[in-house]
């Protein structure tokens, strides 16, 4: 599978714009992904966003997504008997749909297993790759969707394969992680690996598909607990005096300074901390006053949190209660 396969994104909110945006700025072809995404709004505002982006919507538009379609004119009769909505600019210029040959699954997910189970019978017979991201849902349990209602053997369905983006993504800065099923081919897991290396800058594949759940703690999560420290920075500028402008501008680029030091630096991070540090001076009265706050401790709960909600997400919405339908 080429790095120009058909993309099929089943949900076009932020995370699919993320991944979608960062291909795009890399000269991925627009007319090789198509969207299907059911809010009429959503498709408005990426329709006039990406000019000429293939959005389907309506009650078959994850079937269409996927299976594509061969003639125009099977597409124009699901267009007429409203089954299916695409924007103007993709209906006339690109009304014939191939099958998808990577379904990215960019859903919440509490609407995970009602999507894959809608396409189950299109997915085991094209036997696209399937990528997940959303948070918890194991691979098992994404086999068993694809299998519901059926008694098809696991081995004939397609691989999947879990990665955990995160929205720096847009702006081809994000952080990612990815597992892959036994059953996933080189080429497919290149392909998974390429679809995130466009948009990020670190891509880690793990060997134990529970260190997904501590990927998702870092770096899924993790740009918000940045946004965060930046927010509680500004204020605290704001609270000792200083206009609010500056006091982002300052914070803003710390964050991107400190962060460039630490990827380009032969030093470790606490040898960096160590450095600004001088003894008894004002960043010391800082960091003494982070250490005696528990900040450490803190930091450890909170990704321990992440990480927990997304085994929790599992067992939530995972559906063990099919696995002996396998
Ligand atoms: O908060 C969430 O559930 C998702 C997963 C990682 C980032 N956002």
């Amino acid at each position: 599978m080429a790095m120009r396969s058909r993309l099929a994104f089943i949900g076009g909110g932020n995370m699919a714009e993320a991944i979608l945006g960062g291909l795009l700025a890399t000269g991925y072809p627009l007319s090789q992904c198509v969207v299907s995404e059911p809010l009429q709004a959503r498709c408005e505002f990426l329709h006039s966003k990406y000019p000429g982006l293939q959005i389907v919507s309506g009650p078959s538009a994850n079937q269409l997504a996927v299976n594509g379609s061969t003639s125009a004119a099977s597409t124009a009769a699901l267009i007429s008997e409203g089954s299916v909505h695409i924007n103007p600019t993709a209906a006339s210029s690109h009304s014939d749909f191939s099958a998808a040959e990577v379904v990215i699954f960019a859903v919440k997910p509490q609407v995970l297993r009602t999507v894959v189970e809608d396409l189950g019978s299109v997915l085991r017979t094209k036997k696209p790759l399937v990528i997940s991201i959303a948070a918890g849902i194991e691979t098992g349990a994404i086999a068993r969707f694809m299998a519901e209602g059926t008694r098809v053997d696991p081995r004939s369905l397609p691989p999947v394969i879990r990665v955990m983006p995160n929205t720096p993504s847009l702006v081809l800065e994000g952080a990612a992680g990815l597992y892959a099923t036994s059953d996933a081919t080189p080429a497919q897991r290149h392909v998974a690996e390429s679809l995130m290396a466009a948009v990020s800058k670190q891509v880690s594949w793990v060997e134990r598909e529970s260190l997904i759940d501590t990927v998702t703690g870092i770096s899924g999560s993790g740009p918000a607990y940045f946004f965060l420290m930046m927010e509680a920075m500004e204020d605290a500028g704001v609270a000792l005096g200083m206009d609010r402008e500056t006091a982002k501008a300052l914070t803003i680029q710390t964050c991107l300074g400190a962060a460039k030091m630490a990827q380009t630096s032969e030093d470790d991070l606490k040898t960096l901390r160590v450095k600004v540090t001088s003894p008894h001076g004002t960043t010391d009265a800082a960091i003494k006053t982070f250490e005696a706050g528990g900040f450490r401790e803190l930091v450890a709960k909170s990704v321990g949190a992440a990480d927990a909600r997304s085994r929790e997400l599992a067992l939530e919405l995972g559906g063990k209660d099919l696995s002996n339908k396998l």
